[in-house]
């Protein structure tokens, strides 16, 4: 009888399950920050799950990757240093060496073993590994960003998992004014932002903090992944402020990536229409994260 992996009483998400049937177990082990685990499902291909949260799969995590990535890197014109915070499984690294402006990438991740077991198991997103720009850092990030010198990047992703383990501290006010300090000014940060049909109080507060760190702008953005709680995922984009000098907000895309294929796989989620859609929010939304 093949076993479920679902999220139960997980503080994140009360009385909420989400059930995956297991093919065949390909991984199983625990790092000094969480367990990790590697399965084989029955229709979303491999799936990477830590301390029972679904981290991506094989079939959606085309969504969440193209979208946390080419939502900052496609609102300013010529990104050339990144730094991205987390994201050891290497699927955006992959996707941002599809922007040929890009000349070096920063990547802070606290756990090796996540490394290490992408690189194994999910050859598809540790390819982005392989790009000569990417230097690792494996550590705590909020370390790493004070280490960094002021006004260094010109965009800063959080690919970071729940606020409920080692991402605790990513979603607090200091990680914040950190990351402004790394940001050049016109640099944008995008980070996750949870599901706001689940979250739109720990949203608000990162709004908050946001508005107060951020004199730029400030936008919610959003997209469908299925295997995520809820089916959706959100994401903040924050403008430093800077110089007007043909920037442009996050939610102004400046369509770069069409036809621009690098060597590796195409895109199969983003696009301008879908960068523009991913800020038009339902009426509730707009309610609890824009006009409160
Ligand atoms: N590179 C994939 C990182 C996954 N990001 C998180 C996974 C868990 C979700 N509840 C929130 C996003």
């Amino acid at each position: 009888k093949t076993s479920k992996v679902q999220y139960y009483n997980n503080p994140m998400w009360p009385g909420e399950a989400h059930s995956l049937k297991v093919e065949k177990i390909l991984y199983q082990g625990k790092s000094p920050y969480q367990e990790v685990l590697i399965f084989e499902s029955l229709t979303y291909g491999k799936v990477l799950v830590l301390d029972g949260i679904v981290q991506l799969t094989d079939k959606d995590e085309c969504a969440y990757q193209e979208m946390i990535t080419h939502l900052p890197l496609c609102s300013i014109p010529s990104p050339k240093k990144v730094l991205v915070i987390g994201g050891g499984d290497g699927g955006v690294l992959r996707e941002i060496a599809r922007h040929g402006s890009v000349e070096s990438i920063d990547i802070c991740e606290i756990d090796q073993l996540v490394i290490d077991v992408c690189k194994d198991f999910f050859p598809d997103l540790s390819v982005g590994f392989k790009d000569p720009c990417v230097r690792l850092h494996v550590g705590d990030a909020v370390e790493f960003l004070r280490n960094s010198p002021e006004g260094t990047y010109d965009a800063i992703i959080v690919d970071s998992s729940d606020p409920i383990g080692p991402a605790q501290e990513l979603v607090e006010k200091p990680f914040f004014e950190t990351i402004a300090r790394a940001l050049r000014p016109g640099g944008v940060l995008c980070n996750q932002a949870e599901s706001m049909w689940l979250h739109t109080h720990l949203i608000q507060d990162m709004l908050s903090i946001c508005r107060e760190t951020f004199k730029g702008s400030v936008h919610y953005a959003w997209t469908s992944v299925p295997t995520y709680p809820s089916g959706a995922i959100g994401f903040l984009l924050c403008a430093k402020e800077g110089p007007p000098v043909n920037f442009l907000t996050p939610i102004n895309p400046i369509e770069k990536l069409e036809g621009a294929m690098k060597a590796g796989r195409d895109i199969r989620f983003y696009n301008t229409e879908m960068h523009r859609a991913a800020f038009v929010l339902p009426t509730f939304a707009k309610r609890e994260l824009e006009e409160y």
